[in-house]
């Protein structure tokens, strides 16, 4: 069954549409959005050199060409195999990767950010049609508040669940523009086979079989996730998206055409922006491969920051296993230099867990640690 959290007794306030804010009095920042200044983001701007964390990196975030897996698929193919090497370097040194020449089609993907954008330009009364109620995760509006003295995220989303059906609140779907919620059907259908595909070649990379994750993963559930950041006056102090790591197996994250860079990513204890490369999409191992793998390839923290000029749009998707489903690392993962680090648990219960919490670097997974002294992760 869907979790579906009805926390009926909370009591977050009033909490401003960022837009709105934006479109209204650009130059204020209400309290409720200011960090304190422990949580305060490093923003890298053109002008900014002193302040760009890459420098610390000798090299950017890998990029997988997907073409080279789905057009070679022979095992003992040169071209497959050095990309499956690429492929599984980057699960485990960066938990992220880019993926160019994926298969989804670019005019989809066009489509889904201009409708996306019209949808946010609607009047607010128009969005407010599908408003995502305190303590739920589906619908218009900020997710993950909990309490009036929180602090928000500098972000509107439209948040909807795909698959299973069941899952879904049709009343929750915009009918306007008229055509996204069909274009996001449409997309969806496209980026479900790509996590099926990269799940396929993350199994063999890790020398299991390529229908390992498919067939422990059951009917897998998905959800879709349209961020808006506006430009913010002081994206100093406040921050677009809390540091996070993803509840699913894997995220797919589509940055809109035109947008500034606004993902980072926490590597080596330093937030890392990632730079924005046509018609690619982002990939992030979520927790549950973190579990399943037993640490081998971690969920990696990552965050969005605003920018002082330009309003940004993200179309994310989470690719997750069935709520039915119980998980815990793979025997293959475990010996005597690597002792179990996570307890068996069911994932529906996981994703409650993680969605009737706040957005707290990796404190979710916490949720699944085994509690040992030697444990080092
Ligand atoms: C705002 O929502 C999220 O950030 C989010 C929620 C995803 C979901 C829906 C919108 C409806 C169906 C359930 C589900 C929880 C997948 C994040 O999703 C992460 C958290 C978990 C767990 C996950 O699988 O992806
Ligand atoms: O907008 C982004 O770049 C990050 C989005 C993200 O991390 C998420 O939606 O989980
Ligand atoms: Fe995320």
């Amino acid at each position: 069954m869907a979790p579906v959290p009805i926390i009926s007794s909370l009591k977050v306030g009033h909490i401003d549409d960022v837009i709105e804010l934006r479109k209204t009095k650009p130059g204020t920042i209400p309290q409720r959005f200011v960090r304190d200044i422990t949580e305060r983001p490093t923003i890298t701007t053109p002008n900014n050199k002193s302040l760009i964390i890459t420098n610390h990196h000798h090299h950017h975030m890998p990029i997988i060409d997907f073409s080279k897996l789905s057009k070679h698929n022979t095992h003992d193919d040169e071209i497959f195999l050095h990309e499956l090497l690429n492929l599984a370097t980057a699960c485990e040194n960066w938990g992220f990767f880019q993926v160019v020449n994926h298969d989804i089609d670019l005019n989809l993907m066009e489509r889904i950010e201009k409708m996306s954008n019209e949808f946010f330009m609607l009047p607010l009364e128009e969005k407010q049609k599908y408003p995502m109620l305190p303590g739920t995760v589906q619908g218009y509006g900020q997710a993950f508040v909990f309490s009036e003295e929180q602090k928000l995220d500098w972000c509107n989303m439209l948040a909807l669940a795909i698959q299973p059906q069941h899952a879904r609140n049709p009343n929750l779907w915009p009918k306007k523009p008229e055509k996204l919620s069909e274009t996001l059907e449409e997309y969806s259908r496209e980026v479900r086979k790509l996590c099926e595909n990269l799940l396929k070649y993350i199994g063999l990379g890790l020398g299991l079989k390529e229908d390992e994750f498919k067939k422990m993963f059951g009917e897998a559930v998905q959800a879709i996730r349209v961020n808006y950041y506006p430009a913010c006056s002081r994206p100093d102090l406040v921050m677009g998206l809390s540091p996070h790591s993803d509840g699913s197996a894997l995220t797919v994250l589509q940055q809109a055409k035109g947008s500034p860079v606004g993902l980072q990513i926490l590597k080596d204890g330093l937030w890392m922006p990632v730079h924005t490369l046509p018609n690619a999409l982002v990939i992030n191992i979520g927790d549950t491969i973190e579990v399943v793998t037993n640490g081998k390839y971690k969920s990696a923290e990552h965050r969005a920051v605003a920018n002082e000029n330009k309003d940004r749009l993200s179309i994310v998707t989470f690719y997750a296993p069935s709520y039915e489903v119980e998980l815990g690392p793979m025997p293959e993962f475990i010996d005597e230099n690597h002792p179990c680090k996570f307890r068996r648990y069911n994932h529906g219960d996981y994703s409650k867990h993680y969605i009737t919490n706040r957005l707290q670097g990796k404190k979710a997974l916490e949720f699944a640690k085994i509690q040992t002294k030697n444990a080092s992760f």
